[in-house]
C-alpha cells in the first residue's frame, strides 16, 4: 500500500520542552488513523510538522513525496487541515469565507457551493459567520479542509462540541473521502467514538509513541481480558462452579448476571461451557477490551517503564 505520510525518527523541541521524541510511523492511502493522547502528548505538534508550519529539530518528514518544511511545498494543496480551534472572520458570510480559502488554495470558486451543500450549510451560506453556532463553524471548518479533494486530511479534535447527529454526518463525509483513497489522521480524546471510525490507533504519551496498530493488534499486545457477561437463571446462579467449571475471575454482577474476565486462551472454553446443553444461561454478551481500556493500559505500562 502506498504511504502518503512518512515520519522518521522525528524529534521536536521547543526550548526545554521535548514535544515529540523520536517518533516514526507511516500513514497509508485509504486509511483513517486515530492519534490519541493526553493533553500535551504531542498530537498537534505532529500535525503542524506534517503541514510544514514548524520544522523538526531532527528526523525527517515526507508528505505526498515532499518535505513540508522545504520552502516550496506543492503537496500542501492536496493537504486538508482542520485546526483544533477553528476561527473565522466574523464579518464574512459562510460563502465568502469558503471562497477566500478556495483562492488561497488556488481552487476554482465553483467548488464552494457543492461543499456548502455537502456539509449542510447552504441555508446559512449568506449569513455572517459571526452568527453561526459552534457546530456550524465546525462544519464550515470541515468544508474548508475538504477544498481541493485532499489526499491527506488532518483533523485536530474535530468533533469537540458537536451533537451526536452532527458527529455522525461529520464522520460520514470524512469516510466518503477516505473511501476515495485519502489518508485521514484524526486526533481526539473521544475514544469511544473513534473505536468504530479508525482502522488504526497511534497512542502518544509525553511526546513518545507508546502504541500503534489496529484495535485487534493492540488487544493482542495488551492481552487484556475479554469480559463475558452471562444472564443466568436463579438456580444456575446458586451453583456457578458446577456448570462453569474452574474459571478464575468470575463475579456476580447482580441478581441474575455473572461476569467473567476471560483471557485470550480461556475465552472459547468459557463460551463452550456457558452454551453447553443444560447450562442455565439465558443470554450472553462478549465485550472485548475497549479503546479506553487499551489506552489506559498502554499509558500505565509506559509510565511504569520510566
Ligand atoms: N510553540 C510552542 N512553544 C513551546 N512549547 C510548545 C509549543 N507548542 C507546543 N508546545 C508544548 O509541546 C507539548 C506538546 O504540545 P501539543 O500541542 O502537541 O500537545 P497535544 O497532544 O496536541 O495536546 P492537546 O490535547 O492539549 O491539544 C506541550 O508540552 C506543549 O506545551
Amino acid at each position: 500500500m502506498t504511504s502518503t505520510v512518512e515520519i522518521r525518527n522525528v524529534v521536536k523541541r521547543f526550548g526545554k520542552v521535548e514535544a515529540v521524541r523520536d517518533v516514526s510511523f507511516s500513514l497509508p492511502e485509504g486509511e483513517t488513523v486515530a492519534l490519541v493522547g493526553h493533553n500535551g502528548a504531542g498530537k498537534t505538534t505532529l500535525m503542524k510538522l506534517m503541514l510544514g508550519l514548524i520544522r523538526p529539530t531532527s528526523g525527517s518528514i515526507t508528505v505526498l513525496g515532499d518535505d513540508p518544511a522545504a520552502g516550496q511545498f506543492e503537496a500542501r494543496r492536496r493537504l486538508g487541515y482542520l485546526p483544533e480551534s477553528v476561527s473565522f472572520n466574523a464579518a464574512l458570510t459562510g460563502r465568502e469565507t469558503l471562497a477566500f480559502y478556495a483562492r488561497l488554495k488556488r481552487e476554482p470558486t465553483t467548488a464552494v457551493q457543492p461543499l456548502l451543500d455537502r456539509v449542510g450549510l447552504s441555508h446559512a451560506a449568506s449569513r455572517r459567520v459571526g452568527t453561526y453556532s459552534k457546530g456550524m463553524r465546525q462544519r464550515l471548518g470541515l468544508a474548508q479542509a475538504l477544498l481541493g479533494e485532499p489526499r491527506v486530511l488532518l483533523l485536530d479534535e474535530p468533533t469537540t462540541g458537536l451533537d451526536p447527529a452532527l458527529r455522525h454526518s461529520f464522520y460520514e463525509i470524512v469516510e466518503e473521502l477516505r473511501g476515495r483513497g485519502a489518508t485521514v489522521l484524526l486526533s481526539s480524546h473521544a475514544l469511544t467514538e473513534l473505536e468504530e471510525r479508525a482502522g488504526r490507533v497511534i497512542i502518544m504519551n509525553r511526546g513518545i509513541k507508546v502504541a500503534d496498530g489496529t484495535l485487534d493488534e493492540l488487544r493482542r499486545i495488551a492481552r487484556l481480558p475479554t469480559r463475558i457477561r452471562l444472564k443466568v437463571s436463579d438456580v444456575g446462579l446458586a451453583n456457578v462452579p458446577n456448570w462453569l467449571g474452574p474459571v478464575e475471575g468470575w463475579r456476580r454482577v447482580n441478581g441474575h448476571m455473572v461476569e467473567i474476565d476471560a483471557s485470550a486462551e480461556s475465552k472459547i472454553e468459557v463460551l463452550r461451557r456457558a452454551t453447553n446443553e443444560g447450562a442455565p444461561v439465558e443470554d450472553l454478551d462478549v465485550i472485548p477490551p475497549t479503546l479506553d481500556e487499551l489506552y489506559a493500559h498502554f499509558l500505565l505500562s509506559q509510565e511504569a517503564a520510566r
